[in-house]
């Protein structure tokens, strides 16, 4: 089973609009509103793509409720824990010619609430694999990705960790099967700026001797670079199509990956059903379908 931890989950408010002026009234030309937050995207595709898994995490107030019936409502199993106060935040992502995001703070967690997340963690079961994605809420100890893995190592459990800087960086002594990290946040683990692929493959191979099994590093319209565990590097440009918004690219492209390894075992077409899954919910308005996904599979990059 794959459970996926999303510790500020939210309703993304996406709009388009022709341009945002700020200062000025902007009017909408389409507007959605999805469930949102890294680890709730890649369930939400992981299910499109006929795989399941389990959303963890926390909700709060009517958005948490709204949340939890439109995971449902795409086929997603929830065991989402109730916050006391406040509200699952409303992340709000505008499409004006650029994509501008403005992403909330999230509602309290405090002590008590983190015991019930580990309650549910301690029940994971050897072969499961859990899905550690997205930013930890200021009330959070920073550290919260690595207590978990620490408390759960040596179960036989994998673990993915989509995360940023020291976050990552300090989850890699507990062997993670798969981190994502983008091209730029690669560089910024090393404080400074990768000009060119090789330097990519480089700093991708010095996570992996820093502890990461399969490091994938995405590189947004130029396409990914994944380091594998069977010492294989694999690289491709994405297929072409345009782009309608890329929120959530990222996530789709781990439950593509993920989709693809437990389906076949084989990282070339792991790394192939992430790129199309990536892509495919960046030529989305929201997340991709099987549909879309399968039929970016069959085009050449
Ligand atoms: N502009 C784009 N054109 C084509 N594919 C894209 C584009 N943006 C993202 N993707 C696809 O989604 C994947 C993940 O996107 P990226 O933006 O790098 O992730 P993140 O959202 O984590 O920063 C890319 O590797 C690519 O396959
Ligand atoms: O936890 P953070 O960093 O605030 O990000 C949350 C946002 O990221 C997303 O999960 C999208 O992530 P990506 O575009 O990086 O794949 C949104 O659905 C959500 O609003």
């Amino acid at each position: 089973m794959i459970y996926t931890v999303t510790f500020n989950p939210s309703l993304d408010y996406v709009v388009q609009m022709e341009r945002l002026t700020p200062g000025e009234i902007n009017r909408t030309t389409v507007e959605h509103v999805y469930p949102g937050g890294k680890g709730v995207n890649v369930s939400v595709v992981l299910s499109n793509l006929k795989v399941k898994s389990r959303v963890l995490g926390f909700k709060a107030g009517f958005t948490g409720d709204n949340l939890e019936h439109m995971l449902e409502k795409f086929g997603c199993d929830t065991d989402l824990i109730l916050l006391k106060d406040g509200f699952t935040r409303i992340n709000v992502k505008i499409n004006a010619g650029e994509e501008t995001e403005i992403n909330g703070q999230g509602p309290f967690i405090g002590e008590d609430d983190l015991k019930n997340l580990y309650v549910k963690l301690d029940l994971l079961k050897e072969g499961d694999i859990l899905v550690l994605a997205g930013s930890i809420p200021g009330t959070l100890p920073s550290d919260v990705y690595e207590q978990i893995m620490c408390r759960l190592q040596g179960r036989g459990i994998r673990f993915v960790v989509d995360a940023t800087k020291d976050l990552l960086l300090n989850v890699l002594k507990y062997r993670p099967f798969l981190i994502k990290p983008n091209n730029h946040e690669l560089g910024e683990m090393f404080g400074r700026n990768l000009e060119d692929e090789d330097e990519i493959i480089t700093h991708a191979k010095k996570l992996q001797s820093m502890g990461a099994e399969n490091v994938l590093v995405s590189m947004a319209g130029d396409g990914a670079i994944l380091a594998a565990e069977n010492g294989e590097i694999y690289k491709s440009r994405p297929p072409k199509g345009k782009v309608v918004n890329s929120v959530g690219a990222g996530d789709s492209m781990v439950a593509g990956f993920l989709t693809g390894w437990l389906n076949t075992g084989d990282y070339k077409k792991a790394f192939q059903l992430g790129i199309a899954a990536g892509s495919a919910s960046a030529f989305c308005s929201w997340l991709a379908g099987r549909e879309e996904i399968e039929a970016l599979l069959k085009e050449p990059a």
